[in-house]
């Protein structure tokens, strides 16, 4: 029987899990022989490849990050490594891989490819939804339900103790978890690398506001501009509001898969399994449009993500 491979590779992300179970068991009602790759690429390259067993995936579905642990790693951009993983699977029939992670795992597996031609289908998965040709990434949706929650609550003592409150969201270089955080709380302020801000106007703004009663503020800043520490420095000083910021960190990774990240972990699943089926060799599955397909990975490693032109135009105000 033809093996199949699945792994979990980069940044952990809610929907990991269910896209496991969900390609395994899919896999397997194709007539394909499921293996779990442990440790993400690491574990490729030292053989922590074992056959799923049903109990493997069972009672996964609602748990946060990935069973299946992840990694970085050095040694798969060295050949003779990429050759030991090759081995690996070899010896163990396996002669598809599904990779469930974000750009730069893409860009590893397709290493393999054209190496050893091992064919992959990548199901992108990353917090930060900065993956090129997607409208989405698994994870995404339980990020922004964390920080919207943290925000709530965050509200609450900006409202009760008169203060401004700055909070960085993650995303690297990428504004979208911020963006759309700060137009569903209703923030006040939003700092993202993709919109040239102009906190002289920002002041202007807010300067009329607390005039008339406003006492409180909240600001939502992506990582990637690096400017929390700054901002609230500057709320404090500038527009004499006692200000404090609160740097979400890893807590945005984290948590059981929200609903539309369980369906969409089945949907790109079935997607992966089916493309490699088809003699699809090296496609990232992508939701585009509201519909699910397959594009080469040439339109997605190293192209940039584009930002949806709506979400843009309503964040504008909130930098001005
Ligand atoms: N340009 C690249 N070419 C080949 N392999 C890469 C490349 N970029 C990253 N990788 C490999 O993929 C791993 C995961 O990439 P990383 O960017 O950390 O996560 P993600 O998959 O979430 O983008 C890296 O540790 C590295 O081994
Ligand atoms: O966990 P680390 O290594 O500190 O990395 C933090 C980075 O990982 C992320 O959480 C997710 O990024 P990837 O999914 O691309 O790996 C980023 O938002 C953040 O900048």
């Amino acid at each position: 029987m033809e093996g199949i491979a699945i792994m979990t590779s980069g940044g952990d992300a809610a929907g990991m899990n269910p896209a496991i179970k969900c390609a395994v068991d899919y896999a397997r009602s194709k007539g394909l022989k499921p293996f779990l790759v442990y440790d993400g690429l690491r574990g490729l390259i030292d053989g922590k490849i074992v056959e799923a067993k049903r109990e493997d995936v069972s009672g996964i579905m609602y748990r946060g990050g990935t069973v299946l642990r992840s990694s970085r790693s050095k040694r798969f951009f060295e050949y003779k490594y990429r050759e030991q993983a090759y081995k690996h699977l070899q010896e163990r029939n396996i002669n598809k891989l599904i990779v469930i992670g974000g750009d730069g795992s893409f860009r590893a597996l397709n290493d393999l490819y054209n190496d050893f031609k091992i064919p992959f289908a990548g199901i992108p998965a990353t917090i930060d939804n900065d993956i090129a040709g997607t409208d989405y990434c698994l994870g995404v949706d339980t990020a922004m339900n964390v920080i919207r929650e943290a925000v709530d609550s965050i509200r609450d003592t900006a409202n009760s103790f008169n203060r401004g409150f700055v909070i960085e969201t993650m995303g690297r270089h990428c504004g979208y978890l911020a963006m759309a955080s700060a137009l569903t709380s209703g923030a006040e302020i939003c700092l993202v690398p993709e919109i040239e801000y102009d906190l002289d106007s920002i002041q202007e703004r807010l300067r009329v506001e607390i005039e008339e009663g406003r006492n409180f503020l909240i600001a939502i800043v992506a990582e990637g501009c690096n400017m929390g520490d700054y901002l609230t420095r500057w709320i404090n000083e500038t527009l004499n509001m006692d200000a404090r910021l609160t740097v979400l960190g890893h807590i945005q990774r984290g948590g059981s898969p929200t609903v539309r990240d369980r369906l969409m972990a089945y949907k790109f699943a079935v997607n992966a399994v089916d493309s490699l089926l088809d003699g699809g060799t090296n496609d990232i599955m992508v939701y585009k449009g509201g519909s699910f397909g397959g594009i080469p990975i040439h339109d997605v490693a190293g192209k940039k993500p584009k930002m949806d032109q709506t979400m843009l135009d309503l964040c504008t105000p909130l930098s001005r």
